[in-house]
């Protein structure tokens, strides 16, 4: 692999709190996804890599160069888009991007600036002030400032946060185009889907350690079976049903898993009516990115093999 982005057990305490705990990665040409739950170091990991922060212990190199020793030349190679970066409202998207070129020292800044902008989706809007854009066209010229300099690799925190569906997709549509012209994007976000998606390869990481890293459709192979739910009314008592796991209820969802879900569908019908509940709505589905995070999360915090707490919660938001 043609390593872009390097971590070796690198690693960040904030005084007695070891936000980044000797992570282990190696991120080539590709959409390369950090996930994790809030406060788990996502943030802190893309501020080491930015050389925004040092690390307390361990390396991280940048294009083959390290953050630490050589903190200029890795600036050059990068461009960092936050969660909440500053655009100025009062100027127009053109002149906000362009000031970013002045700058990066671009060489060509009138030029480069057109071009991010008709990259971007913004040339008719460009001479509008940025306090008349939506949500989705100022992340889109955050993305553009960001890309002004032609960096080898892009780090976007949360990039679609706060945005709606069709702005989330077309922020997406973006970043998969610039990989495919050869840039290297390093994302953190909340949003699995988005993850299971877009991204190449998935490190999930939860306080602070690289729990698994792989692509999704592998990680998705960790959770053996398939997720069965039923909607129905009172209170279900699980008795044993042969080779079908019971995860739990919440409110009048029950959730169970099982190697085969239409043979398992069926047994869990049987079970219900036999209780005298009404069987509302039953179906089966493959597990998904969330699923797979919260077992792997779980089995680092306890020796159960799900949490069942969490994974109520996760089926009552569906
Ligand atoms: N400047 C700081 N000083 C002290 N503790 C910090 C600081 N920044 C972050 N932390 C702590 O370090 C841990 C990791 O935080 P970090 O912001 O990297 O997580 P995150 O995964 O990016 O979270 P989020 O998804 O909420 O943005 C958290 O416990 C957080 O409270």
């Amino acid at each position: 692999m043609n390593s872009k982005l390097v971590a070796e057990d690198l690693t960040c305490y904030y005084g007695n709190l070891c936000a980044v705990d000797s992570m282990n990665i190696d991120v080539g040409n590709e959409i390369f996804g950090l996930l994790g739950p809030n406060g788990s170091g996502k943030t802190t990991t893309v501020l080491m890599f930015t050389t925004l922060l040092e690390p307390t212990k361990g390396t991280a190199s940048v294009c083959g160069i390290d953050v630490v020793k050589y903190p200029k030349k890795v600036r050059e190679q990068i461009s960092y888009v936050p969660q909440d970066m500053a655009l100025d409202v009062r100027l127009t998207g053109r002149e906000n991007v362009r000031f970013f070129a002045e700058l990066y020292g671009v060489s060509r800044p009138k030029e480069m600036t057109d071009e991010v902008i008709g990259v971007l989706d913004l040339a008719e809007r460009a001479d509008d002030y940025v306090k008349t854009y939506s949500g989705g066209m100022r992340r889109r010229l955050e993305l553009a400032q960001a890309l002004v300099h032609d960096p080898e690799v892009l780090f976007l925190d949360e990039p679609t946060v706060g945005l709606d569906v069709a702005a989330r997709r077309k922020i997406w549509d973006h970043i998969r185009s610039l990989r495919k012209k050869g840039m290297t994007v390093f994302v953190t976000t909340h949003y699995m889907d988005e993850a299971d998606r877009n991204c190449d390869r998935i490190a999930f990481i939860d306080k602070g350690r690289v729990r698994k890293c792989d692509t999704p459709a592998s990680l998705k192979t960790i959770i053996n079976g398939d997720i069965i739910v039923a909607t129905i009314n009172g209170n279900f008592s699980f008795s044993n049903i042969p080779d079908i796991r019971f995860i739990g209820q919440q409110e009048d969802e029950i959730t169970f898993l099982a190697h085969d879900g239409q043979m398992a569908s069926e047994l869990i019908r049987r079970e219900v009516l036999s209780q005298g509940l009404t069987l509302h709505s039953l179906y089966a589905r493959k597990p998904t990115l969330d699923d797979v995070f919260l077992h792997l999360v779980d089995d680092y915090e306890d020796t159960r093999p799900i949490n069942m707490s969490r994974f109520r919660n996760m089926m009552g938001k569906r």
